[in-house]
């Protein structure tokens, strides 16, 4: 890779202030600079520096006595069948040293009696040999020999079962790398029906998949290049048995962790850094799943210098790195879907940064005037201190399966987006292989989808790229497979240019650590030079600081070197694997045997503690924004915003709204489906917009149409009550009315005796008249006017100014002839029936026409 003097030059950071609180940074002055190991694990750190470490751990064993190894069963030392399959037969283990006690006493260590240290060294000494583990016969002859500027193509058939046996529709030659059509369906798809790859596979050999597949490409990540391994395929096809397999045919990456750190073993010359990462790509946002609560703006991000945001683990045992991976994996996203029982939604990605370097015979990093040779294949980069740095990522990816819609609604959703980012793969890689064939540079689209935008670098030819298509050979997917074959056919002829990359050593951890380490070295040698004069000068109390001061920096340095790793660090570790886990409980009954047992375990799992909080401190680090020399109150600031609000928050949250987590998460996936496709999505992605548009606005008008039923029929009841409102007026208005004329009439009686015949409910004499204006309120002067024969108009006042009475006085001659009966009105019509029963009654004139009132 060509560099500018510009980029060569040093960045050179100012060291950085990690936040922590005052009680503890304030016990020690000069705990700024080593924060961590003071302020957090003083204890921890110290014990581990003088007991824990196996190279350092005084050995009671006299020099040149030979160490015990354990014998391990024929097969587990083949290693063919993984680790469950390791018998540690313990014949030739020491006895414990209780048995011991009673036996004659013998120069050799392992009969003393009770010295624990004694015991531990015997332990480790005993550990099996596990070079079963690393599989010897695996490393030998390995080497990158894929052509470098092409990508590595295989299709894998998914072996049929039960019925499906009868239904394949594929011919595979594994020997010729080819795989064809059967000519009896050959005819119904129109496209190329032979197709030959680098490598046609199929059955269940993961162990075959791995080698003819991402062996190579492991080990030229190990070299120095970038590498990536991924499969691709319709869902339920095998993507994830080929990358993860299960406990019987261990996958790729399994296969791919156990190579680098065999790699590492067999390269005595070479120091090596690891870091792993793991992180899924769901619906179109990046989740790290060794974080997974880290979201938001502090989630992992893509951009132009790769992946920010996410944790990566420092990881120095195949042990570490494997739980790391587990860690991952219970966090990714997988759900049961009608075509897969356990069918991954995202696609996941693991990746492993490899930074490696020569060192000297003696085992440090060596310096230009040394004479290391040029590592070919890359520009070497020397600065300041003359070192140079390899650095490359190892990326294993299992892409989520192409799919059809799913009865799911859920699923169907997820499986969009999906299949819009393996065809914004396929357009990507459709592009790469034209611009390559033809010579031409078109825009790949890579910013289309946030899985081709992570890969960008390695697609546009900086990595080693070993693709596994995985197929289903059934007669019923033909259509998918002859897609999928398409897509390896296309990828076939992407150029690749990878170089190895070697960067600045400021930029590097492993150089980081390596500095540091020597650092403390020189200041532990200085400090320990002047102890005598300076302890004379101290009190009691100082010394005791002093003293502690010296072993946290030794168990410092001791924990930095745990991290680089080198041919003998992993050769003493390999032992890992075989350990049992420690019981939950302590038996004191135990033998002495038994216990320092125990005691090795829980020394071994606070070491793993401690190697955790050191790949913490680096990713805190890369964080920490404020330099040592800032005011304090900058440094408050920032311990306020990054420990104390984030925890009340989070305390205030829980309680407040214990839903949050699933409500941020929706608001979160609807501002992303309705905010920032115009700024972030291309062609395919729109696609989904308009689905999910369409979508919404359906649900939108159905919840219209509702709103607007709703408001009319509200809209009527309010006229029906008003209407009731005005006919309840009314009818107190002619309640009153009627009251009023019953006893205008009721006084009106003595005189109209003998005149008007009696007013009764029903009768045939009656007025006539609208209701409308007090029609029961008559005047006597109308009633007079109707009667013009009646002889003694008598002269009664209408109480209120209404309107005159258009009733009319029945014709003819009536006679009241029955005055109790015309008394009794009152009881005829009870003012509540008037009110609330029905108000009417009837009356007939004189040429009996009814008339209702
Ligand atoms: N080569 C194989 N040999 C034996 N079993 C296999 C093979 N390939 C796949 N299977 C089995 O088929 C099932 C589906 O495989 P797997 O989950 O790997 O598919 P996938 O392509 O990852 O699907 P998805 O895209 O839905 O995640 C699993 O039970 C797996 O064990």
């Amino acid at each position: 890779m060509s560099t500018s003097p510009e980029s060569r030059a040093p960045r050179l950071r100012p060291p950085p202030f990690t936040p922590r609180p005052r009680s503890q940074t304030s016990s020690y002055p000069d705990s700024l600079r080593y924060p961590s190991t003071r302020s957090t694990t003083p204890s921890l750190t110290s014990s581990i520096s003088s007991k824990s470490t196996r190279s350092t751990t005084p050995s009671l064993q006299p020099p040149g006595t030979p160490k015990y190894k354990a014998t391990i069963s024929a097969e587990s030392r083949i290693g063919t069948k993984g680790p469950k399959n390791l018998h540690v037969r313990h014949t030739s283990r020491p006895p414990s040293p209780r048995k011991r006690v009673d036996a004659t006493p013998s120069p050799t260590p392992f009969i003393h009696p009770v010295d624990p240290e004694a015991g531990l060294l015997d332990w480790k000494s005993l550990e099996p040999d596990l070079s079963a583990e690393i599989d010897e016969r695996d490393l030998a002859g390995i080497s990158s020999s894929t052509p470098e500027d092409k990508v590595l193509v295989s299709v894998r058939v998914k072996p049929p079962s039960g019925e499906g046996r009868d239904n394949q529709a594929w011919n595979i030659s594994p020997d010729e790398n080819l795989i064809t059509l059967d000519p009896r369906h050959a005819r119904s798809t129109g496209k190329a029906t032979e197709h030959r790859f680098d490598a046609v596979l199929t059955g269940s050999d993961n162990r075959l998949v791995y080698q003819r597949t991402a062996r190579s490409h492991v080990i030229a990540a190990m070299e120095g290049y970038n590498s990536l391994v991924f499969a691709y395929g319709q869902t339920a096809s095998g993507k994830t048995f080929t990358l993860m397999g299960d406990e019987n045919e261990p996958g790729i990456i399994p296969r791919a962790l156990k190579d680098v750190f065999g790699y590492i073993r067999k390269n005595p010359t070479r120091e090596f850094l690891l870091r792993a990462s793991y992180l899924e790509i769901y619906n179109e946002t990046v989740y790290d799943l060794l974080s997974p609560s880290s979201s938001g703006s502090l989630g992992p991000t893509i951009t132009d210098a790769g992946v920010v945001n996410l944790r990566e683990e420092v990881v120095t045992s195949l042990k570490g790195i494997k739980d790391v991976l587990e860690r991952g994996d219970s966090s990714r996203r997988t759900a049961s879907t009608d075509w897969n029982e356990r069918s991954s939604r995202s696609h996941s990605v693991f990746r492993l940064v490899i930074e490696s370097r020569e060192v000297g015979i003696d085992g440090r990093s060596e310096s230009p005037s040394q004479g290391v040779p040029q590592t070919p294949g890359g520009t070497r980069l020397q600065t300041r201190g003359g070192r140079s740095v390899q650095s490359s990522v190892l990326s294993l990816i299992d892409l989520a399966g192409s799919e059809k819609a799913t009865s799911d609604k859920e699923r169907t959703r997820e499986g969009k987006y999906i299949n819009t980012s393996l065809l914004t793969l396929g357009t990507v890689i459709g592009t790469l292989a034209e611009n390559a064939a033809k010579g031409k540079s078109d825009h790949v689209p890579y910013r289309n989808s946030k899985l081709t935008r992570m890969l960008q670098p390695s697609l546009a030819g900086n990595a080693r790229v070993s693709v596994i298509c995985t197929l289903n050979g059934s007669t019923s997917a033909i259509g998918e497979t002859t897609s999928t074959l398409g897509f390896a056919t296309r990828i076939k002829k992407v150029q690749l240019h990878a170089v190895k990359k070697e960067i600045i050593d400021t930029d590097a951890l492993l150089e980081r650590y390596r500095k540091e380490i020597e650092e403390l070295k020189a200041r532990l040698e200085e400090r320990e030079r002047d102890a005598p004069a300076r302890n004379r000068r101290l009190s009691a109390r100082q010394q005791i600081d002093e003293s502690r001061a010296l072993n946290d920096m030794s168990g410092r340095i001791k924990q930095l070197t745990k991290l680089i790793l080198t041919s003998e660090t992993v050769n003493e570790s390999k032992g890992d694997q075989s350990r049992p886990s420690s019981p939950s409980k302590l038996d004191f009954s135990q033998s002495p045997y038994e216990l320092q047992k125990e005691l090795l375990l829980s020394k071994e799992e606070i070491e793993r503690q401690a190697t955790l909080i050191l790949s913490l401190e680096a990713s805190l680090e890369q964080r920490a924004v404020v330099p040592l020399d800032a005011p304090e109150f900058e440094k408050d600031a920032k311990i306020i915003e990054l420990w104390v609000i984030p925890l009340y928050y989070d305390v205030w949250r829980k309680n407040v709204w214990p839903d949050e987590d699933n409500r941020q998460k929706q608001v979160k996936e609807y501002e992303f489906v309705t905010k920032r496709y115009e700024e972030n999505l291309g062609e395919p992605l729109r696609a989904v917009k308009e689905d999910v548009e369409k979508e919404w606005a359906g649900k939108l008008e159905a919840l219209e149409e509702k709103l607007r039923a709703s408001d009319s029929y509200v809209l009527e009841c309010e006229r029906g009550l008003e209407k009731e409102r005005q006919i309840r007026l009314k009818l107190e208005e002619e309640k009153r009315a009627l009251v009023a004329f019953v006893s205008d009439l009721d006084s009106a009686l003595p005189s109209l005796r003998g005149l008007v015949p009696p007013l009764t409910m029903g009768t045939s004499h009656s007025y006539t008249g609208t209701m409308a204006s007090s029609p029961f309120r008559p005047t006597l002067s109308a009633l007079t006017e109707s009667n013009p024969n009646s002889p003694t108009p008598s002269p009664v006042k209408t109480k209120s100014p209404r309107k005159k009475s258009s009733v009319s006085i029945p014709h003819g001659n009536p006679t009241m002839n029955d005055s109790t009966r015309a008394a009794t009105l009152f009881d005829q019509t009870p003012e509540d029936d008037l009110i609330d029963g029905d108000a009417s009654f009837t009356v007939h004139d004189k040429e009996n026409h009814a008339i209702t009132i």
